[in-house]
């Protein structure tokens, strides 16, 4: 069974890397690194005598909340708690539910496909013994978490077991949970920006969420009554920098663009002067997903983040991964070759709502080395939440 499993992520693994090679054909644009800074500073100034190619898009005047959504069934559950509460702690407490209620809803599909079938195994099996544990693998190896984090759940499981001397399998859940909230919580810094000015790049493949969760991101920082600011610096598409326009607009913020496929480093180094000019505590940048090439992909990154370094170098820096947990291991796949091209700072997983792979964040976890910062359960803007270890343990069994 085992041997059939891990045959498959192998081969889902064979399939991604055949993916890049396969397109890893075009190499034109792949320059030498300083060629490539010197470029940028050349069109850069090319770009400065030609001001009407630069849009900045203000949206101060728009009627930005307007058009946004709040209407889901979640958010609307939401409501209903707050209107029940009477004074400051019970609205307090009752946000703290509804904030519960949408993960929980979120992570439903892992949860049937972890939680029930865990449930069923513990409570009817009786002694612990070896096939147990054999179950238990396969039970976790369908919910994405990966073959080697699963070995890690299990060890760590046995002894934990056998510590507390527990030989019966209704006890082994509670374990279980303690043994998941520790692996999620190897991974410690947790927060977005840790002071401003703050510039926070945004990486990932196309259709992962970036650009919803720079439209989430950004929306917070603005509740909050932070001032924020917009890059954007997917220009490989020119529908890319209309939808984070529109999230500029919903978030009421600006958005500095240039034209579809200007170079990506001449938008973020025009955003860095007007972030610095207007002090913008958080400038968020949207960039280019491809992965069609990773020497592409790694080169643009590159002088992207040299861009920043050498012109913003007083800004606290973050560099969130967006990964789509519905594509289960492939999403781990993706990480490490992102992590070869940029020093990741965090992980935003999104869509663990529409998928059953959400188990994939233990792997993240474990296998990557980088915390989970962010997960999106839902396409409102109240649904990329703050990961908590022992919430989202909770949350998934219910
Ligand atoms: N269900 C669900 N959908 C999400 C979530 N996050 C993003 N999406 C949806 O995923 C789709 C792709 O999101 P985008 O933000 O456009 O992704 P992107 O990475 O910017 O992709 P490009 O614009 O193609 O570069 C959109 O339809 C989003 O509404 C989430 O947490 N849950």
């Amino acid at each position: 069974m085992f041997k059939k499993l891990f045959g498959k992520g192998k081969k889902e693994t064979v399939e991604v890397v055949e993916e890049i090679a396969k397109e890893d054909i075009d190499t034109s644009d792949a320059n030498d690194e300083d060629n490539d800074i010197t470029d940028i500073e050349n069109s850069i100034e090319e770009k400065k005598s030609e001001e009407d190619e630069l849009m900045i898009v203000d949206n101060k005047n728009q009627e930005s909340y307007n058009d946004f959504d709040t209407t889901s069934d979640i958010s609307m559950e939401r409501g209903d708690f707050v209107e029940e509460s009477s004074n400051g702690d019970d609205i307090e407490n009752s946000k703290k539910i509804g904030f519960f209620a949408r993960l929980k809803n979120g992570l439903v599909k892992t949860s049937k496909v972890i939680n029930d079938r865990i449930d069923d195994l513990f409570n009817n099996y009786g002694e612990i013994d070896d096939d147990l544990f054999e179950e238990l693998e396969e039970i976790l190896i369908m919910a994405d978490i990966g073959m080697s984090t699963t070995m890690e759940i299990i060890e760590e499981l046995q002894n934990e077991l056998k510590k507390q001397k527990i030989k019966d399998s209704s006890k082994v859940k509670d374990v279980l949970k303690e043994v998941l909230v520790n692996i999620l919580s190897e991974n410690n810094n947790r927060e977005l920006i840790s002071s401003v000015p703050a510039i926070i790049l945004v990486i990932g493949v196309n259709g992962a969420g970036k650009t919803t969760t720079i439209g989430k991101i950004a929306n917070k920082f603005k509740s909050e009554g932070k001032s924020v600011l917009l890059a954007a610096g997917d220009t490989f598409r020119a529908a890319a920098i209309d939808q984070l326009e529109v999230w500029g607009k919903r978030a009421n913020v600006n958005v500095i663009a240039h034209q579809e496929g200007s170079d990506p480093a001449a938008v973020i180094y025009d955003a860095i002067q007007s972030a610095r000019a207007k002090n913008i505590d958080v400038l968020i940048c949207d960039t280019a997903g491809r992965l069609h090439n990773k020497k592409n992909l790694m080169n643009e990154l590159t002088k992207v983040f040299k861009i920043v370094d050498r012109e913003y170098p007083q800004a606290d820096k973050e560099v969130l991964l967006v990964l789509d947990a519905t594509t289960g291991q492939n999403a781990i796949q993706q990480a490490k070759l992102f992590k070869e091209a940029a020093a990741i700072s965090g992980i935003v997983l999104t869509k663990l709502d529409g998928t059953a792979k959400g188990g994939v964040i233990l792997g993240i976890n474990s296998e990557l080395n980088i915390p989970v910062k962010l997960i999106g359960v839902g396409e409102g803007v109240d649904d990329l939440q703050k990961f908590n270890a022992k919430t989202f343990v909770d949350a998934l069994f219910g």
